[in-house]
C-alpha cells in the first residue's frame, strides 16, 4: 500500500518503521502546512496536532482517500467530520487509542461500570499519565474510558480535575518524563478498592494498531471504529 503520513512526529515515525518492514511505501510525510497532493495514495494516517487534524481528515474525505486519525484533542468537531464522511461517501476511522490492549481495556471498563452501577457507595475516579510533550488533557483515551462509564452507569459527566460532584467522574492528568501512556480507573468505597490498569511500554501498540486499521479501511466506505477493526465487543 502507498501510505500518506499526515504528521511525521513520534507516531508517524513509529508507523513508518513497521510499514516499511511489511513492504508498504510511505509516499507523503507531512510535517507542516505545506500543501500536498494525494496522487497515488491508497490510505492516509493522521497523527498530528489537535489544531491540524480536522483539516487533514476533511482534505482526505474530499479527495476520496481513506483516512485513519489517532490525533486527540479535536473531538469538538467529531460530529462534523462524521457528517462530512457520510455526505461524501468517504472512509474514516478515529480512535483515541489504537492499541489492542487498550481496546480490550475499553470493553472491560464498560462491563465493570455495569456491575458497579447499582452500588452507589463506590466512587469512580480516573488517572492518566503521559510524557511532558503531550498537548491535550485529559488524554483521548481517558475521555473514551469516561464515556464508557457514563454510558453504563448513573454518571453523567467527567471533569479534568479532582471533584466531589456525585454525577461527575474526576480525571486527574499527570505529565511525567517520557511516559508513553498509563490509564487507571478506580472504584473506591470505605470497604475496598477495585482498579483497572493499563500501561503502554512503548508506542509500538499504538503504531501497529493504526497500521492494521489503515490497511483494513482500504476498500470500505463509512465511519468505523477499532471495535469494527478488531471485531470485539
Ligand atoms: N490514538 C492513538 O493511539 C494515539 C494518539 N496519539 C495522538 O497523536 C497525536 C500525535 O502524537 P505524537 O506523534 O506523539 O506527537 P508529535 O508531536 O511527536 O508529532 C506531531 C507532528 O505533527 C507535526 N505537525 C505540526 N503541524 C503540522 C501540519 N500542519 N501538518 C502536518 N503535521 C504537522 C509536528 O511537526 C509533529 O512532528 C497527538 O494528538 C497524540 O495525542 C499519540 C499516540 C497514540
Ligand atoms: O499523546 C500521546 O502520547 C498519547 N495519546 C493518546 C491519548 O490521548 O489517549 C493515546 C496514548 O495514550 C498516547
Amino acid at each position: 500500500m502507498k501510505i500518506a503520513l499526515l504528521g511525521y512526529g513520534k507516531m508517524g515515525k513509529a508507523i513508518e518503521k513497521i510499514a516499511l518492514t511489511q513492504g508498504h511505501e510511505i509516499v507523503i510525510k507531512k510535517n507542516d502546512h505545506t500543501p500536498f497532493d494525494f496522487k497515488g495514495v491508497d490510505v492516509a494516517i493522521d497523527f498530528s496536532l489537535p489544531t491540524v487534524a480536522v483539516s487533514h481528515i476533511s482534505a482526505c474525505i474530499h479527495a476520496g482517500i481513506p483516512i485513519v486519525s489517532g490525533t486527540t484533542g479535536w473531538l469538538a468537531h467529531y460530529d462534523e467530520m462524521i457528517a462530512l464522511c457520510e455526505e461524501k461517501n468517504g472512509s474514516f476511522i478515529y480512535a483515541s487509542n489504537f492499541s489492542i490492549g487498550v481496546n480490550i481495556f475499553f470493553e472491560i471498563n464498560k462491563k465493570l461500570a455495569q456491575y458497579m452501577a447499582p452500588h452507589h457507595s463506590y466512587k469512580a475516579t480516573m488517572e492518566e499519565i503521559h510524557h511532558t510533550q503531550k498537548l491535550d488533557a485529559p488524554s483521548g483515551t481517558a475521555i473514551t474510558l469516561a464515556e464508557g462509564i457514563i454510558g453504563a452507569s448513573n454518571y453523567s459527566n467527567w471533569k479534568n480535575a479532582a471533584t466531589e460532584e456525585a454525577d461527575t467522574i474526576p480525571i486527574i492528568s499527570k505529565r511525567e518524563g517520557t511516559v508513553p501512556g498509563t490509564h487507571v480507573v478506580t472504584y473506591k468505597n470505605e470497604i475496598d478498592t477495585i482498579q483497572l490498569y493499563h500501561e503502554a511500554h512503548s508506542r509500538l501498540g499504538f503504531a501497529q494498531g493504526a497500521l492494521v486499521a489503515a490497511l483494513w479501511l482500504v476498500g470500505k466506505k463509512g465511519v468505523f471504529s477499532m471495535t469494527d477493526v478488531l471485531n470485539i465487543s
